[in-house]
Parts: C-alpha cells; structure tokens; sequence
C-alpha cells in the first residue's frame, strides 16, 4: 500500500555525543508522560526533511541536520513513524523544551528506563546499536 503525506509521522534520532534526545509529551492527555522522539506529522506536499526540521524548530527552537532513515514501524494500519538520524546545526545549541514536559539526554544504557510510547519501543534496539557505535567513534 502506498502511504501518503498525511499518513506519516516523522521523529528525530537526534544525537550528540553518545547520547540521543528523548522528549517527554505534554499532551494530549492519553499520551502524556511518555517519551518519544520530536517530530511530528508530515504535511501534504512536505518532504521528511522538511517536516522533521519545521517541528524540531518548533518544539526545540533549533535547527538541526537530517542525516539517513534509521527505522520504520506501523503506528495503526496505513500509518508509519519513520525515524531519522539528526544532528543539531550548532553542536554548541542547547534545544529547549518548548511543546514538551521534560527532554533529556540519554546514553543506551538509560534508554530502557523511561516510559516510551509503544512503537518508540520497538526503536530501542536501533537506539542503541546507534549510540553504540556514535560513542566507538568517540562521539
Ligand atoms: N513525534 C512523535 N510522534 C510519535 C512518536 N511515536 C508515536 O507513536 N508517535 C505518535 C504520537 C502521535 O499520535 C503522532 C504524532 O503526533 P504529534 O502530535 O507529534 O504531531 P504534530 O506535531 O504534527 O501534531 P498535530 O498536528 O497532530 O496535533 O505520532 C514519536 O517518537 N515522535
């Protein structure tokens, strides 16, 4: 099946160092107080790119670079979140949180002690063998 714009969450695997940024949600109130990646929906005629670096200019007020996919996983029937690798453009910028509750720097080791939404879940794998290999290369 072909998934169209509107069917498309993007979120951020945004890294520096060995750590990737975590954001706790605000609202709505069934979301609440679980972490996920920033991003967010994906307007009719907007790239992935586009639409990661408008919400991550939203909800951290800083640009950042968009870097490959990292992952893919269904949301509900005909609906994705697709992950990108991000870096921030500034690496001396430190994102604010303005949409969500809390953001956090997170090492592998603390991915697997917050309260992800459950498709996040399935990402940690990835997460880690990604901070894995940021922090071998002396990230
Ligand atoms: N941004 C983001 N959304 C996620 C993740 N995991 C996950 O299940 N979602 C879900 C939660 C929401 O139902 C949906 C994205 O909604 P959103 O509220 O972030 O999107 P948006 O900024 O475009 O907001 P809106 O226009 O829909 O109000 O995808 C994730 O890691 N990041």
């Amino acid at each position: 099946m072909r998934v169209t714009g509107r069917d498309v969450v993007v979120g951020a695997a945004l890294v520096r160092g060995a750590r990737v940024l975590a954001a706790r949600r605000s609202h709505p109130a069934s979301l609440a107080g679980y972490w996920e990646l920033p991003g967010g929906r994906v307007e009719p005629g907007e790239s992935d790119g586009d639409a990661l670096r408008r919400e991550l200019l939203e909800e951290l007020g800083c640009a950042v670079l968009v870097e490959h996919r990292i992952a893919q996983v269904e949301l509900a029937p005909g609906r994705v979140l697709r992950v990108y690798a991000a870096s921030l453009a500034d690496p001396a910028g430190e994102p604010c949180a303005v949409e969500h509750g809390e953001i956090r720097w997170v090492p592998a080791e603390g991915l697997g002690g917050l309260a992800w939404l459950p498709a996040d879940r399935e990402l940690l794998p990835e997460l880690r063998r990604m901070l894995t290999r940021a922090g071998a290369a002396g990230g």
